[in-house]
């Protein structure tokens, strides 16, 4: 059954689970919008600054918080009676946290994704988590937003185009109302899976455009991991079922190339360090925020070994992190394979 929403779309009652950069960033939007929004967060020292100092000093300091954001350490009291929730924790504790969920979610309930990556072992997408876990939710109201957008960019309302991909129309469009603003363009998208696979494999080469900086080559180098890569994504795609045209939308080649090209990204700034040197566990033991490249290196290389798609970069990259290659070797690797067409491939 399509969905329909039984009230004004001004007076919907939103949650945003998830007090990083990108969630407090989200839950920013939302109530700059008017709407009163629950901002559930893990730890009590995000939860003091906001509601104190108006400020995520922890995860997006800097940018002063509207004071309709009431911020929560208590799940339900997050979650009680909502009509949106948008589901922002990292891809590593998003199953647990979808489980403590659950008893306070009704099933009407619009559920929007913005986590983005590959679980390790089920290599279900964000949305499929979500979809295993809360089965009272209609599948349908389970949808996904992704593109290219920074949390400290859209928190500045810096101009920002971002995709909802959801299978029902209905849902879409009522989440594109809920979030666009003049400096945030919503556009929608049917192509749950395309946007998630991008959204997941982009960190990766991310990672690895962040390593081939910190190796000291240039752009030459980087135009060709972001052209290369953006192959390596469409094959996935198409081995998993995806839309091929979603991969030359935002949620792709938009994420891809901001995400490859720019310092303000965790994952390439991981890769830079990894490039000049660095260790992975030793960056890692440094960040209190997610870099998700690191995760779905691990899941979408394995992924790509269960489905037989050839993916020379993640590989790579996961031997890197992984098995302890060196990065220059890798690199190495990836030019000295077998030379070939451009377009010899059986996905063109
Ligand atoms: N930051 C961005 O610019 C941005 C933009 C788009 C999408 N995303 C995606 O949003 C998702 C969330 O990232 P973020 O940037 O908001 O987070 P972040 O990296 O800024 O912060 C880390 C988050 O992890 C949470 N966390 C740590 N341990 C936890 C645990 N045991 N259980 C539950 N949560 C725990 C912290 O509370 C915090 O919310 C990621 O998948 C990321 O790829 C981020
Ligand atoms: O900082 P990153 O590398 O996690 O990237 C953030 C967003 O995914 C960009 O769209």
């Amino acid at each position: 059954m399509a969905y329909t929403l039984n009230k004004s779309i001004d007076e919907l009652q939103v949650a945003v689970v998830g007090g990083g950069s990108w969630g407090t960033a989200l839950a920013q939007l939302l109530a700059s919008k008017g709407y009163k929004t629950s901002l559930w967060v893990l730890e009590e020292e995000v939860a003091e600054s906001i509601a104190k100092e108006r400020e995520n000093k922890v995860f997006l300091p800097d940018i002063k918080l509207s004071e309709n954001i009431t911020p929560t350490l208590d799940l339900e009291e997050a979650l009680k009676d909502k009509d949106m929730i948008v589901s922002v924790v990292p891809s590593e504790w998003l199953r647990e946290t979808a489980l403590k969920m659950k008893p306070f979610i009704k099933p009407e309930t619009l559920v929007v994704s913005a986590t983005k990556g590959i679980e390790i072992g089920t290599r279900l997408t964000m949305s499929g988590i979500l979809r295993e876990t809360l089965t009272h939710v209609p599948q349908e109201n389970i949808c996904v937003i992704s593109g290219p957008s920074f949390a400290k960019e859209v928190a500045r309302g810096m101009p920002t185009v971002v995709t909802v991909a959801a299978s029902d129309p209905d849902v879409a469009l009522t989440v594109q109302e809920a979030f666009a603003t003049p400096y945030f363009r919503v556009y929608t998208n049917t192509d749950l899976l395309g946007v998630e696979v991008g959204g997941a494999v982009k960190n990766v080469m991310a990672i690895a455009s962040g390593i081939c900086e910190g190796l000291g080559f240039g752009a030459n180098t980087r135009a060709a991991l972001i052209t290369r890569g953006l192959n390596e994504m469409r094959r996935l795609g198409r081995a998993m079922g995806a839309k091929q045209k979603t991969f030359s939308g935002l949620a792709g080649v938009g994420d891809l190339v901001l995400t490859c090209t720019a310092d303000l990204s965790r994952n390439y700034t991981f890769g830079k360090k990894i490039g000049q040197g660095m260790k992975r566990e030793e960056i890692l033991s440094k960040m209190r925020m997610v870099a998700e490249g690191v995760r779905s290196s691990k899941s979408v290389y394995n992924l790509s070994i269960e489905l037989d798609v050839e993916m020379p970069i993640v590989e790579q990259t996961y031997k890197v992190l992984y098995e302890d290659e060196d990065p220059a070797k890798a690199l190495f690797n990836l030019m000295t394979r077998k030379l070939r067409d451009e377009h010899d491939d059986q996905y063109g």
